[in-house]
């Protein structure tokens, strides 16, 4: 198989909105694809449509070589999920909530006992299997939580924003077992919103307003897709600066990054005229995924503005 993933102008509308638009998207086995986005752009809704668990509209995708629309039974109990509010039980201990989700997802009594000991060691809950869950940080009951989407062994595992509200070290622990499932051949799809989680896949697509606005490995996202020069302003009052720096013609686009603005130009010349205008000091950068995701959002809403 070719692609785990194919979706090919997937849709889905609630009522007149349109959360997906016409997306189409290819993911490879063993890819961590990244799926980005601002709040209410669709990834959710994308996501569910994939595990077969919301109808699209229209449109049309494939996931393991199954049709979304027909063969949803089939997609739902061959994939791993975790979503935004993963359930586990709180009066169960670590084991308790493991072998529970291994009757669920029907994974052969013989190989039970080993895997649950495998998805253990995996979340790194060595230690913990007789504690309650209620007892457990948020970001253990995560790798849990991952535990149980993949104790079946499914070829792709799809998680929703699987480490929002953990801490930096929790969220790395969790991107290096995901890191390591794909290197063992497991397909990912993940959202997120921090930008080293995405440093760290092999592709990102970007959503915006239910539009796909961007799809590449992120290096290819950094070096080919801004149009012009970055340049970082070093200034003690960005906010007041702002606007005063947007309105320059050569101007394409001006974001605050705490006490610096990053301001993308036409080209190199405009750099000793921002200079003069900024009173600061100026460097030329590389762009980073935040300011591509920053100005290809603008680009996307001035574009549905004039519509
Ligand atoms: N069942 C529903 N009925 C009506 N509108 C919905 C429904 N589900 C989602 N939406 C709307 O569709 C849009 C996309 O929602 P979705 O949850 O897919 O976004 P998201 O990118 O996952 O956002 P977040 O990062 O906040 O989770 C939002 O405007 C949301 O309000």
């Amino acid at each position: 198989m070719d692609y785990v993933v194919e979706t090919n102008d997937l849709t889905r509308t609630f009522g007149s909105f349109t959360a997906v638009n016409k997306l189409t998207i290819k993911i490879r086995p063993g890819e961590i694809y990244g799926f980005l986005g601002p709040n209410g752009s669709g990834k959710s809704t994308t996501i569910r449509m994939l595990c077969g668990i919301l109808e699209p509209t229209s449109g049309s995708g494939r996931v393991l070589g199954y049709d979304l629309a027909s063969e949803s039974e089939q997609i739902k109990s061959r994939i791993g999920y975790m979503s935004q509010k993963f359930s586990l039980y709180d009066d169960l201990t670590v084991q308790e909530n493991l072998s529970f989700y291994a009757g669920l997802y029907s994974v052969p009594r013989p190989e039970r006992k080993t895997r649950i000991e495998e998805m253990i060691e995996m979340a790194c809950l060595t230690g913990r299997e007789k504690e309650l869950v209620v007892n457990l940080s948020l970001g253990w009951k995560q790798r849990l939580a991952l535990g149980c989407a993949i104790l079946s062994k499914p070829a792709i595992i799809f998680l929703d924003e699987p480490t929002s509200g953990i801490s930096p070290t929790s969220r790395k622990m969790f991107f290096n077992i995901i890191q390591g499932l794909a290197n063992a051949g497991t397909t990912i799809m993940v959202t997120t919103h921090f930008m080293d989680e995405a440093e760290r896949c092999s592709n990102i697509a970007f959503i915006s307003e239910g539009h796909l606005i961007a799809n590449d490995t992120p290096d290819n996202l950094r070096n080919n897709v801004l149009e012009g020069v970055l340049a970082e302003v070093a200034t003690n009052n960005p906010m007041d600066r702002l606007p005063v720096v947007e309105a320059l013609p050569y101007v394409k686009e001006c974001s605050v990054h705490g006490s610096l603005l990053h301001v993308l130009v036409q080209s190199e010349e405009n750099l000793s005229e921002l200079q003069q205008h900024t009173a600061g000091n100026i460097k030329k950068i590389t762009p980073s995924l935040e300011d591509v995701f920053i100005a290809l959002s603008r680009q996307r809403r001035r574009g549905s503005a004039n519509e």
